[in-house]
């Protein structure tokens, strides 16, 4: 089941394998880009995304991050061409963030580091009758993904920051509605885009990952407040860190829209 993996030593990244031996696989993720090997691609199409304010339901403490759920049955909130064959719908946003803001991002340009890094959820729901379902199959997912940058307060940000206080505990969730999850996105759509993993158990090769080149600013105190989040259990301690580090490319290739 579940199982009690986390980012702690003993039951961190490293020790991952032992539950969930995929974790070893040949398209694991994150990683990290290495722009000047990423090949531009020039039939990549443009990303259309759409999402409706109306469909962003709930937050919820999930223990170890939290989600931004979205009312995925609806077909409010939907994400299509790039490198995507049909429609995905949004499932939830999460973000990930690490100890201090010179490293908390999971996939890295470089080997730069970000403060913190934002993963839109989508599935084919066209294709697939569950997520669940759709994550046992290659193009079951996608997962848009934002680079945060300590810079000027970020007003979208703002509002799920102060929801925050709502759901200091695991498990504990609140109403969140009425929230333009596009207000998250950079002013420039250029994107790397390649194949691989869910970043944390079960880490199944279902994603495919567009990564957004340009990043959005947040103030460092934004990103401190998600460390404010704790991660349930007898001791209520914080949730400083839930980042994997970059795994092995194996060979695949990293596309470029630009
Ligand atoms: C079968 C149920 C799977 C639950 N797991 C969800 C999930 C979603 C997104 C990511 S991430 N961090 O790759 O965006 C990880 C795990
Ligand atoms: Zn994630």
């Amino acid at each position: 089941s579940g199982g009690n993996w986390g980012y702690d030593a003993h039951n961190g990244p490293e020790q991952w394998h032992k539950t969930y031996p995929i974790a070893s696989g040949n398209a694991q993720s994150p990683i990290d880009i290495k722009s000047n090997e990423a090949k531009t691609d020039g039939s990549l199409k443009s990303l259309s995304i759409n999402y409706s304010p109306g469909s962003i339901k709930s937050i919820v403490n999930i223990g170890h991050s939290f989600h931004v759920v979205s009312d995925d049955k609806e077909n409010a909130s939907v994400v299509k061409g790039g490198p995507l064959q049909g429609t995905y719908h949004l499932n939830q946003f999460h973000f990930h963030w690490g100890p201090s803001n010179d490293f908390g991002s999971e996939h890295t340009v470089n080997g730069k580091g970000y403060a913190a890094e934002l993963h839109l959820v989508h599935w084919n729901s066209d294709k697939y009758a569950s997520f669940a379902e759709a994550t046992k199959n290659p193009d079951g997912c996608a997962v848009l993904t934002v680079f945060l940058e300590v810079g000027s307060a970020h007003p979208g940000l703002q509002k799920v920051v102060e929801a925050l206080g709502h759901i200091k505990t695991k498990d504990q969730q609140a109403a969140f509605t009425n929230f333009d999850a596009a207000s998250l996105l950079p002013a420039s759509l250029d994107y790397w885009t390649y194949f691989g993993s869910l970043t944390h158990p079960p880490l199944l090769e279902c994603v495919t990952w567009v990564i957004f080149r340009e990043p959005i600013k947040a103030s460092a105190d934004q990103i401190n407040k998600f460390r404010t989040l704790l991660s349930g259990g007898e001791q209520q301690c914080p949730i400083v860190k839930n980042n994997r580090p970059p795994q092995p490319l194996n060979g695949r290739e990293v596309k470029a829209s630009f």
